[in-house]
């Protein structure tokens, strides 16, 4: 028989296996699977691309899908073959508490391919290995270390705002990510990239971070897509996929800073900083088996901390502003309480230790937290061989699980009127705390905690305390956003007219 003849009587039978596989698998997580009690759509009882379907076809937001099936379903949904998320916030401790080792889920983490990076690694065991070296970096000691340089960071900021405020008004939506992003690369490498210099606050690294959001929902359910993008030369990338360009432009960047670092150490030393990131990072006197990890894990970290640590905090900056310029009476107590601290500008800056102890600024700052929820997408964990009880349900092994930030922070018992911005209950009741998740919980939580709220409070205090803001043009009521993992706002932009105060 000729080739092409095998090859005719084979492709029927290898279509019929797909089919009947097909259909042996949807039958089994239907009605035999052990999640089959557990109610949910039917597409997605069936098939993980159900959720593919509605991400990436229907393009709509995950986390207010899922708002929309617990009101149908109740509290526990079955949104994957082998997946569930739970609306009751008691699941969100019973799902990430210190004392969980869970595994972080495949698909979603690899979506960012920073597989070998503190976020990226699945299991306990190896991303504390790189948290243990990585943590001296971001402990209280360490950022109040560093508090120099953040209020040097902040100070551009300001005189950023000062040189560009014009009529339409800066772009805030940019503007604090820029911020950011010029703390955490000089965190890292010594030296800042100016973002905050750029026109507009648009600058390319900035601009490119936001538009690759929802490009990774794609990555998520093809590995082809990615591995097109993100791994083929980078000019071939460019012209395949010209709307991923800024990802390519970023990862370029990051690469070639890296390289340099690796290919010739000892460019750490004509760093402007001695003990930066990278410094830790490629000390092989930091780690438990005395070796560096390869280039390409020292790159994947590098992304996954601009990604976790420019944007987080810039939204959570601006979604307070946009709140308090609702509110002009709660604008109006936060900047006599900064006044208070700070009477004459141009005398001694409160420190980051006094800015801790202004109970108005750090009601804001947690219900700012609250309102923009960090990471909206659920964080997916693997329940271990031995199952779990989570709010009270019996979950097998090996379900993939989660309780999204949102459903702890809109929940109306926890925070009555959860859709109002109000300090105020921050300083009513201690308890709140227990609630706050916007950092997550147990041995995967921020690692950049300490250094966020850093930034946040010298963010707050400075910019409110040096400028009157007013809203340029039309005052959005809400802000939009998508789960694209972060939140990634797509209306309007919040522009502000920026008033230097006189003193
Ligand atoms: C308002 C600011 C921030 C918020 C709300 C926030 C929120 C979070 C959340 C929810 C996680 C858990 C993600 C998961 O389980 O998949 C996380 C992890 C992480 N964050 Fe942050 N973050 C913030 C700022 C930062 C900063 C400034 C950095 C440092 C550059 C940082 C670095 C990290 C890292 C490295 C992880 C991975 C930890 C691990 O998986 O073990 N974050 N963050």
């Amino acid at each position: 028989m000729h080739d092409s003849g095998i090859l005719a009587a084979l492709l029927p039978a290898a279509f019929a296996t797909v089919v009947v596989y097909g259909i042996y698998t949807t039958v089994y997580n239907v009605l035999f699977h052990p999640l089959a009690k557990f109610p949910g759509p039917p597409m997605a009882r069936a098939t993980v691309y159900w959720k593919a379907y509605v991400e990436c076809i229907q393009h709509r937001s995950f986390c207010h899908v899922l708002g929309e099936l617990h009101a149908q379903y109740g509290p526990v949904v079955r949104v994957g073959p082998n997946e569930l998320h739970f609306a009751n916030p008691t699941a969100y401790h019973d799902i990430y508490k210190n004392k969980n080792r869970w595994d972080k889920e495949a698909r979603l983490y690899k979506s960012f391919n920073e597989d070998r990076s503190s976020f990226g690694f699945l299991t306990y065991a190896e991303a504390k290995n790189r948290r243990d070296v990585l943590s001296r970096s971001f402990s209280q000691a360490a950022i109040e270390g560093s508090e120099g340089l953040c209020v040097q960071m902040t100070n551009e900021l300001c005189a950023a705002f000062a040189r560009q405020s014009k009529a339409g008004g800066v772009d805030l939506h940019f503007a604090f990510k820029c911020m950011a992003m010029d703390m955490i690369m000089t965190l890292c490498f010594g030296k800042p990239i100016h973002a905050v210099d750029a026109p507009d606050f648009k600058a390319p690294i900035v601009v490119a971070m936001d538009a690759s959001s929802p490009i990774f929902i794609r990555f998520k359910y093809s590995d082809l897509y990615k591995n097109m993008i993100l791994k083929c030369p980078p000019a071939l990338s460019r012209m395949l996929s010209p709307e991923t360009a800024g990802l390519v432009d970023l990862q370029e960047l990051l690469r070639r800073q890296i390289n340099d670092l690796c290919d010739d150490p000892e460019k750490l030393k004509q760093l402007p900083h001695n003990n930066t990131i990278y410094h830790r990072l490629m000390d092989a006197k930091a780690y438990r088996d005395n070796t560096v990890p390869s280039p390409d894990s020292l790159y994947e970290e590098a992304q996954a901390l601009m990604f976790a640590g420019a944007d987080t905090v810039g939204n959570t900056l601006m979604v307070g502003t946009h709140r308090l310029l609702q509110h002009p009476e709660k604008m109006h107590k936060l900047k006599t309480e900064l006044l208070k601290a700070w009477p004459v500008l141009s005398e001694r800056e409160p420190r980051l230790r006094d800015l801790e102890g202004l109970p108005y600024l750090n009601a804001v700052i947690k219900e700012s937290l609250r309102l923009s929820s960090g990471v909206v997408s659920g964080l997916l964990r693997i329940v271990p061989p031995n199952g779990a009880i989570i709010a009270g349900v019996v979950t097998p092994p090996g379900t993939i699980v989660s309780c999204g930030s949102t459903f702890v922070h809109y929940n109306s018992d926890i925070f009555p009127e959860p859709n109002q911005f109000k300090p105020e209950r921050w300083l009513e009741s201690n308890d709140l705390d227990n609630w706050m998740v916007a950092f997550s919980r147990g041995p995967r939580a921020c690692i950049g905690i300490n250094l966020a709220w850093a930034e946040l409070r010298l963010g707050f205090a400075h910019v409110y305390r040096k400028f009157d803001m007013s809203l340029a043009g039309e005052t959005p009521e809400q802000l939009p956003y998508r789960d694209t993992f972060l939140p990634y706002f797509h209306g309007e932009h919040l522009r502000v007219n920026m008033k230097l105060v006189d003193a």
